[in-house]
């Protein structure tokens, strides 16, 4: 059940305690929970989702960032970006960013997945074997128009029997049939993928998105939905702020870390609790290095200037942040028929609310991107000077493009077709650290956007590759000019000043093999030289994504959820 009062807490002894109630914890929650002997606690910072209209709608997904559900963080000065500080969205809700993101489902190619494997040493995080993750995870679901999906997605590679819905888009616009067409046009550059979820993810396909019934599926309404959250040990305090994570005692010269510290009303009183098995951290990429380094877990280097005393030396701890650099470009499209209006004029969006609210259909049943793609560079481009390919693979992306329609915040007039471009095999990285010993101040968050010349060269090669697509023949008489000012002289200043991010942070606790000399956990993803604590959500990823971070996170949390069951023997 949920709480929102320490004191309303029926009991206060637990089994596991789950620190953040985001996308990969209330995975861990569920999961545990499935035993009844087992008591869990989950700690959330943010509220309920009960009243969020925007978190439900898909297409209003966008107005929840900056917004109350938000945790509203800003990056230090970004260099590469005329020094401009870019805000940082992360959950600020139960269900944590799974409730405030933009819904699309990928979950990389199969590269990425043999990566983490080889370099983690365990074989149980090969693409072959995390299948039954993806499974356990997925509910795939027909979209909310009904449409006949055939040849839009491959239902041999997905589960039909998970938790967490999955859909392709429950409504159409006319730009569709364009976009299909340029592919053909592109002579090979840009081909058509049917499923880019099936481990072979290059090329364009159609969108696939955690809605379900035209409604967001978030960790929140999927895991904790009404058939788990009435589970008699299963408990959820929201608007609970963890400070710490403290040592309960040692064991065997190990120090065993089962405590929690945290409060509800910035630290005028704060309480304690023990778990009695493990604590897990999944506060996100984020949250979990800043609550381990106010708990003196971290670079000692760091802690001691700030008056933290080291508990336990890691020095990789908010280390290496790394986040995938997106550049938007709008054409100005000689049509009506986009998200446009919908989203910037309330009147015009009335019919298409109560549409929503009657049937859950309509334009706002959909998410704004319906096709999306992955490619590669040649690499015999100049983009790979002095750089050894950063993909994971001859099947890996460097760089994804997302095809919308409408402008993300549409301008007073004017309609549009969005071109979208992300780095998603980026080479810099940075710390995230904490610069005070309060542990209610914002972290400092770098993630270094464009920090290096592979990624700079990057981002303007693939903004030039979007430029071919969109001069395909197809698009005559439909785009009528870029809504964007940019010449070669200053096409390097563009994107400079129009670069942000697609909030896909990860890395700041990685995982590493045994033994390696860095990384914060095992593959186990049990913290390094300590007992009892685990970290489970997108912190833990060693390398970034060739994808939206929200399926990684989710399988992530799957297979942590059956290792813990299998150590303790639990149903
Ligand atoms: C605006 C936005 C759009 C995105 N779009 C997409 C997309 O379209 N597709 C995709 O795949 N991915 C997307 N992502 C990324 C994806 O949502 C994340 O990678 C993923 O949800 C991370 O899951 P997590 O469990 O690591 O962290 P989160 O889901 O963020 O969970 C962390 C939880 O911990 C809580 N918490 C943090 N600190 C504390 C504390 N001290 N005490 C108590 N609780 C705490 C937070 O409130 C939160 O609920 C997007 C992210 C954002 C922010």
């Amino acid at each position: 059940l949920f709480y929102r009062r320490f004191q309303d807490l029926p009991v206060k002894d637990f089994d596991f305690i789950v620190v953040g109630g985001g996308t990969a914890g209330n995975v861990v929650a569920n999961r545990l929970s499935e035993d009844p002997r087992i008591r869990v606690l989950v700690l959330e910072a943010g509220g309920s989702d009960k009243d969020a209209f925007n978190s439900h709608v898909p297409l209003y997904g966008r107005r929840l960032q900056g917004s109350q559900f938000d945790w509203n963080f800003t990056t230090t000065p970004q260099a590469a970006l005329n020094n401009r500080p870019i805000a940082y969205p992360r959950g600020f809700i139960i269900g944590g960013s799974s409730s405030i993101n933009l819904m699309v489902y990928t979950r990389g190619p199969s590269e990425d997945w043999d990566r983490m494997a080889r370099v983690t040493g365990d074989s149980g995080w090969n693409w072959d074997n995390i299948q039954s993750f993806i499974r356990k995870n997925e509910r795939f679901v027909p979209p909310a128009d009904h449409h006949n999906t055939t040849g839009q997605f491959t239902p041999s590679v997905h589960g039909f029997h998970g938790v967490n819905s999955v859909s392709l888009s429950g409504w159409r616009y006319s730009s569709d049939p364009r976009v299909l067409e340029a592919m053909k046009e592109s002579g090979g550059e840009f081909r058509f993928n049917e499923d880019m979820n099936s481990g072979f993810h290059l090329g364009f396909g159609w969108t696939q998105t955690t809605v379900g019934h035209g409604t967001r599926s978030s960790s929140s309404t999927s895991y904790l939905g009404p058939q788990y959250i009435n589970r008699k040990n299963l408990f959820v305090l929201l608007n609970t702020r963890v400070l710490r994570v403290k040592q309960t005692h040692t064991s065997s010269k190990t120090l065993v870390v089962r405590g929690v510290e945290f409060t509800q009303n910035s630290g005028k009183t704060t309480h304690t609790l023990q778990a009695t098995k493990e604590l897990i951290l999944s506060a996100g990429s984020i949250g979990t290095p800043t609550i381990l380094m106010h708990s003196g877990i971290g670079d000692p280097n760091e802690l001691t200037p700030l008056n933290i005393k080291t508990l336990h030396a890691l020095p990789s701890v908010g280390k290496n942040l790394t986040d995938h650099p997106l550049l938007v470009t709008n054409y100005n499209a000689n049509t009506t028929d986009t998200t446009d209006d919908i989203l910037r004029n309330a009147t015009f969006a009335a019919p298409f609310e109560r549409t929503w609210n009657e049937t859950r259909t309509g334009p706002l049943s959909s998410t704004q991107g319906r096709i999306l793609g992955w490619f590669r560079f040649n690499l015999s481009e100049s983009v790979f000077e002095g750089v050894d390919d950063p993909a994971a693979g001859p099947n890996s992306a460097h760089y994804e493009v997302i095809i919308g329609n409408g402008a993300g915040n549409p301008p007073p007039t004017g309609h549009f077709l969005a071109l979208t471009m992300a780095v998603v095999s980026p080479t810099s990285a940075s710390p995230s650290r904490v610069n005070s010993s309060n542990p209610l101040a914002p972290p400092l968050i770098n993630p270094n956007i464009l920090g290096t010349t592979f990624d700079f060269t990057a981002m303007r090669e693939a903004f030039f590759a979007t430029q071919r697509f969109i001069s395909a023949p197809s698009f005559n008489g439909y785009i009528t000019a870029p809504a964007f000012n940019v010449t070669d002289a200053t096409l390097d200043d563009f994107i400079r000043n129009n670069t942000g991010v697609i909030w896909h942070p990860v890395k700041t606790a990685a995982m590493s093999a045994r033994g390696a000399d860095h990384g914060v956990v095992d593959p186990d993803l049990k913290v390094k030289g300590l007992e009892g604590l685990r970290i489970v959500d997108a912190s833990v990823l060693p390398f970034i994504p060739t994808a939206h971070t929200q399926a990684p996170t989710y399988i992530i949390a799957e297979r942590a959820a059956a290792l813990i069951k299998e150590e303790y023997g639990l149903n």
